[in-house]
């Protein structure tokens, strides 16, 4: 499961800034897209190569007068409890404060595993910088600066080595066949009418997934031939566990859900269109790559006239995912659930569908030669070669020279394109742009001449030293 890392300190120190730096790390991949909604105190960092998890921003725990009662350090508080890893953020420039102290015995009574990040220290020297808090006493202190992107490289290191070990629910998909699946949304859209309508169908076998830990929970069934796995989901916990408190929407734990599927299922309550929340639930599944089908709920509850209304409303609001297939639902009357099903797995089929390099390529110069990219100052980008860079989502990897100046509009002309001839839906699809030459070219031994002359010239000397 997607561990959870909090950013807590006083205002001003650089939460914010920090929490961009460790969340936007893939800008050049994740576009902003109009219409969703970042919400700005969590995201996820996912470091190439190594494990992802959700970063928190707790927002300033203020001064004396709201002090660690007020509302937002209760906020604050109750993130950093839930967090695997706080990040205590301290102002390298300010030094030492009295509220870094406050803050610093809460989080020595709260028993959170902790590091000290003391930022701001560009143009500092660091080890003076951190000298300054060693008589915090906390031993793992880092020197960073967030808005110059110093030390985050050795701070994200430091994280990893620190998250908690991954839950047996993780080596999760022994069966390439069965669909991992999310019902994800805001409160209130539907989301356990919807499970309970889905496992209390006659012909589903349900059944608890074994070895699931007690944050995870996962469900197992079968529909009309095909197998699934319903990841955690408010509705999933609620329906597993005697618990009589209503759970509340936890951010985290959609995140969670998000990271773990395959197609992530977003729910709208149709009698409200597309709220901020939903928004930002979206924005969560196109960052982490997800396939995605909207279900539109409620459907039963709403006049022919309303029924208009709502669909050109949300054809507009949802305009920027034209790839995702939308559903008409009613969890209430199970009506609707087919079709869902049957997007559920059309997106998952585009997702995890592979390739070969040559028709990557064979792709490729079609888009190429029918539309080239524009010149920029004279000189237009050349795209040479593709191959398939992995799949959920998938993604062309694109060789070329001058590639920096490709304007977006031509990423979105070959993203189309591809999607045309691929017949890819309810799936994103990443491009990932690499300068140079062909990267085959090199394994396949075929030397350009002045390597070949090098190489007999090599041969030469060696012999003549023998
Ligand atoms: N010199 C320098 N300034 C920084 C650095 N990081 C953040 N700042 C500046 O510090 C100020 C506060 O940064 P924020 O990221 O908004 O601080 P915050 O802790 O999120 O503040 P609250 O939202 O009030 O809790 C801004 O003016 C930033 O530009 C840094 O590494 N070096
Ligand atoms: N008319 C109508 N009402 C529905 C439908 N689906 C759910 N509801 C109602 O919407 C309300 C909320 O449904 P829930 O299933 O609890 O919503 P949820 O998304 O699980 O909510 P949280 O657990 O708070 O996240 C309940 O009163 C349901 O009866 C539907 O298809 N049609």
């Amino acid at each position: 499961m997607l561990p959870s890392v909090a950013l807590v300190g006083r205002p001003n120190v650089g939460k914010s800034t920090l929490f961009n730096a460790l969340t936007r790390s893939r800008d050049a991949l994740v576009h902003d897209e109009p219409g969703v909604t970042r919400d700005r105190h969590y995201g996820v960092c996912r470091p190439d190569g190594q494990r992802a998890f959700v970063v928190v921003d707790t927002g300033g725990i203020a001064g004396e007068d709201q002090g660690l009662a007020g509302a937002t350090a209760r906020q604050a508080r109750a993130a950093a409890e839930e967090a695997d890893l706080v990040l205590f953020v301290v102002d390298g420039r300010e030094g030492v404060s009295a509220l870094d102290e406050e803050i610093l015995a809460w989080l020595r009574k709260s028993g959170r595993p902790m590091l000290l990040v003391v930022n701001k220290t560009d143009g500092l020297d660091s080890r003076a910088a951190l000298a300054e808090f060693a008589r915090f006493g906390v031993a793992d202190a880092h020197a960073v600066s967030a808005s110059h992107r110093q030390g985050i490289g050795s701070l994200l290191e430091e994280i990893q080595g620190r998250l908690p070990e991954e839950g047996a629910a993780e080596v999760l998909d022994e069966d390439p066949d069965r669909i991992r699946v999310a019902f994800v949304g805001r409160p209130n859209v539907g989301k356990s009418t919807l499970v309970n309508r889905i496992l209390g169908e006659e012909r589903m076998i349900a059944s608890d997934v074994p070895g699931t830990t007690r944050d995870s929970i996962a469900v197992d069934l079968e529909r009309d031939g095909r197998k699934y796995r319903l990841i955690d989901t408010a509705g999933l916990r609620r329906k597993s566990r005697v618990e009589a408190a209503v759970e509340k929407f936890s951010i985290i734990k959609t995140l969670q859900a998000i990271e773990e599927c395959q197609v992530a299922v977003i729910l709208l309550d149709a009698s409200e269109g597309v709220t901020e929340q939903d928004a930002s639930v979206l924005g969560a599944v196109l960052d982490a790559g997800r396939a995605l089908v909207i279900a539109i709920n409620k459907w039963d509850g709403l006049s022919s006239y309303q029924r208009e209304q709502t669909e050109a409303l949300l054809s507009r609001r949802l305009a920027f995912v034209p790839w995702a297939e939308s559903v008409r639902i009613s969890a209430l009357h199970g009506s609707g659930l087919r079709e869902l099903f049957r997007a559920i797995h059309r997106a998952h089929a585009s997702a995890t569908r592979t390739f070969s390099t040559a028709e990557v390529t064979r792709a490729l110069e079609i888009a190429y030669e029918s539309s080239p990219p524009p010149a920029v100052r004279g000189h237009a980008p050349k795209l040479r070669f593709a191959h398939p860079g992995g799949a959920n989502p998938p993604t062309f990897v694109v060789h070329g020279s001058r590639l920096r100046t490709l304007p977006d509009s031509y990423t979105r002309y070959l993203e189309n394109f591809f999607r045309k001839r691929f017949k890819l839906v309810g799936t994103p699809v990443r491009f990932v742009f690499k300068e140079g030459e062909n990267p085959y070219r090199g394994r396949k031994n075929v030397l350009t001449e002045r390597q070949q002359a090098r190489r007999k010239r090599l041969i030469r000397h060696a012999r003549r030293g023998r």
